[in-house]
Order: structure tokens, then C-alpha cells, then sequence
């Protein structure tokens, strides 16, 4: 659904040395998925995302969204591509000035909606985002996470096959932010939206992302499904998301997806002639689905059968 190859922006600034944002980023969004770009402040997070509508024009590279190759389309061809690509910010981006039913009314009076099929549509949107009752109030007055869904609503406007979300939930307290990314997740799966999304926050990812990038210093680092990175020896994602103690020699770390109600530790204690020691470990539901890693010490005779019996069972096994 969005392709990025070969993404490279330098910003030039006057009288100092030149920025490198993006040093050459390859980046494939497939259709229906939420694929999450993390990433510190500085990393590129923000220049990339602007680069996927082309905002912000590439130094070097190609951006194509539903197949459409947008680097080198006109002005006018662009215009109209943008409006299948949503776009909500950080901040919201809300006219202070207008109702809620005025902001998100704004994207169809530029796209020349009629007067009738305007109304319905507002009304439509603010259904969807549960804002219903909140069509004649001004932004003002209303609390961030309700900014922040007539923000949704404004960019589902043009029915877009792509939403793109720049730090959505980063002003907004914990509570509010779960039930943002709820809705986002209730988007995609309704509407079949795919979903590209900015964040400096792990725990954005672990709630709805698919997929991942990491991001640093204008280059990523890593990226895939979560579940093939939390497999992938030596994922920064895996060591962020479930910390473990340095693993010491003879030691071994067993990650497992999906499989947390096998009793599989106490069965290799009964199978084999083994003894196990936990040093450490950590579960989390990472996209709905039970996870974790544990640090384990295993001596015995059978120690290799009790290992192979581990990787058997689907589990990665990496030893120290
Ligand atoms: N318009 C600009 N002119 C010059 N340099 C810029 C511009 N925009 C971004 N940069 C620089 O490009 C680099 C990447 O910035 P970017 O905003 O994309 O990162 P980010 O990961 O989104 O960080 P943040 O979360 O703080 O926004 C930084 O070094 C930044 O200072």
C-alpha cells in the first residue's frame, strides 16, 4: 500500500552544515496494517511521514501510495492523491475558529462536496468517532482526546485508504490515549484502513501496531512484523520490549509467541534430566497476543535433547 525506496532529504540551511534527515530509507507498508516507525527525537520520524504525502519533497528516492508513484505527479494530480491519504498531528491542527462540524466539514468544501451530501457526511463521521452530540461546539471546548477524534474525523473526510498519524497521541494522558488507539485499531479493521503511524512511545507499538520500523539517526535500524523481530536474534525491539539481565555464559533466552499457556518449562523438567533455573523474565499481550522472554540456566545430561525439544515446540532458543 505505501512503498518508500531509496528515501534520502537533506535540508540545507543557510550558513550551516547540511542536515541529513533521511539517509536512504526503504519502508513497505502492506494494505489493512498498522505499521509503527519509532524512533528518539531527531531520528527522521517526522520527515519521513511528511515525505509519504510529499509534504516535504524528497532530496532523492520514490514514494508510491495505492500504486500511485507520487513523486512525479503535478501539482494538480497530487492535490487529489493527498486527499486519499489522511493526516492527523500531535496538536490536532483544529480552526479555532470553526464548530466541529466546520472542521470537519472543511476538507469536503475544498474537495467541492455539495451543501446536502456535506451535512450527511459530517454527521456520518462524528457518528464514527462518537462525537455525535459535539457537532456545534468549538474546539475550545472541548477535551484533548475529543480534539483528537474531530481530527480523525476530518481526515476520513475524503475517504482515505491511508491515514498517516504524526505523534497522535503524545499530548494526551495515558486513559486518553488508549482510548485514541482503541479507535484507530476499530478504524482499521472496520474501514479496512491502513494505518502509518509516528511514535517515540514503545508502548503505542506494543497496543496496535502489526509492524515496525526503529529509527536513528535518519536511518532504520530494524524493521518487520512484531513477531518476526521479537524471534530475530539480536532485535532491539525484543530487548526494548522485554529487558532481560545480561545473559551470562551457559546461560539461554527463550522467546515464545502465542504459546504462553503450554506449560512448556515444567514439561522439559519432566521430560528430561534437566534442572532449570529462571533468572529472568518478562510477558507482555504485544498486539493481542500473550509474549515473552525468560532467562533461563539449564544443567543436566540432557541439557542439548532439552533444548532441541524448545526450538521444536516453536520457540527461539539463543544461547549465551
Ligand atoms: N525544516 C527543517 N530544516 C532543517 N532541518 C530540519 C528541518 N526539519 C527537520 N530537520 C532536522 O532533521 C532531523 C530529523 O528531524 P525530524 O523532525 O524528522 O525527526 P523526528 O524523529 O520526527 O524528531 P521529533 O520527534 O523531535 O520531531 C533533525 O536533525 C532535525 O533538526
Amino acid at each position: 500500500m505505501i512503498e518508500v525506496s531509496g528515501l534520502r532529504k537533506v535540508y540545507e540551511v543557510k550558513g550551516r552544515k547540511a542536515v541529513v534527515a533521511l539517509g536512504g530509507v526503504d519502508l513497505r507498508v502492506r494494505e489493512g496494517e498498522i505499521y509503527g516507525v519509532l524512533g528518539q527525537s531527531g531520528a527522521g520520524k517526522s520527515t519521513l511521514l511528511r515525505c509519504v504525502n510529499l509534504l516535504e519533497r524528497p532530496t532523492e528516492g520514490t514514494v508510491s501510495v495505492a500504486g500511485r508513484e507520487l513523486t512525479t505527479l503535478g501539482e494538480r494530480e497530487l492535490r487529489e492523491a493527498r486527499q486519499r491519504i489522511g493526516m492527523i498531528h500531535q496538536h490536532f491542527a483544529l480552526l479555532s475558529s470553526r464548530t466541529v462540524a466546520g472542521n470537519v466539514a472543511f476538507p469536503l468544501e475544498v474537495m467541492k462536496v455539495g451543501k446536502a451530501e456535506r451535512a450527511r457526511r459530517v454527521a456520518e463521521l462524528l457518528e464514527l468517532v462518537g462525537l455525535a452530540d459535539k457537532a456545534k461546539a468549538h474546539p475550545g471546548q472541548l477535551s484533548g482526546g475529543q480534539k483528537q477524534r474531530v481530527g480523525i474525523a476530518r481526515a476520513l473526510a475524503g475517504n482515505p485508504s491511508v491515514l498517516l498519524s504524526d505523534e497522535a497521541t503524545s499530548a494526551l494522558d495515558p486513559g486518553t490515549t488508549q482510548s485514541i488507539l482503541a479507535l484507530l485499531k476499530r478504524l482499521n479493521r472496520e474501514l479496512g484502513l491502513t494505518i502509518l503511524l509516528i511514535t517515540h512511545e514503545m508502548s503505542v507499538v506494543k497496543a496496535i501496531c502489526d509492524s515496525v520500523a526503529i529509527m536513528r539517526d535518519g536511518l532504520i535500524e530494524e524493521s518487520g512484523t512484531i513477531p518476526e523481530l521479537i524471534a530475530r536474534p539480536g532485535s532491539r525491539l525484543a530487548a526494548e520490549l522485554f529487558p532481560l539481565p545480561e545473559p551470562e555464559p551457559g546461560t539461554v533466552t527463550v522467546t515464545f509467541t502465542g504459546q504462553a499457556d503450554e506449560p512448556v518449562v515444567s514439561r522439559v523438567v519432566r521430560k528430561f534430566d534437566v534442572d532449570v533455573n529462571i533468572l529472568g523474565g518478562a510477558l507482555e499481550e504485544v498486539a493481542g497476543v500473550a509474549t515473552g522472554r525468560l532467562l533461563l540456566r539449564l544443567t543436566g545430561d540432557e541439557r542439548a535433547a532439552a533444548l532441541t525439544y524448545l526450538a521444536e515446540r516453536g520457540l527461539l532458543v539463543q544461547e549465551a
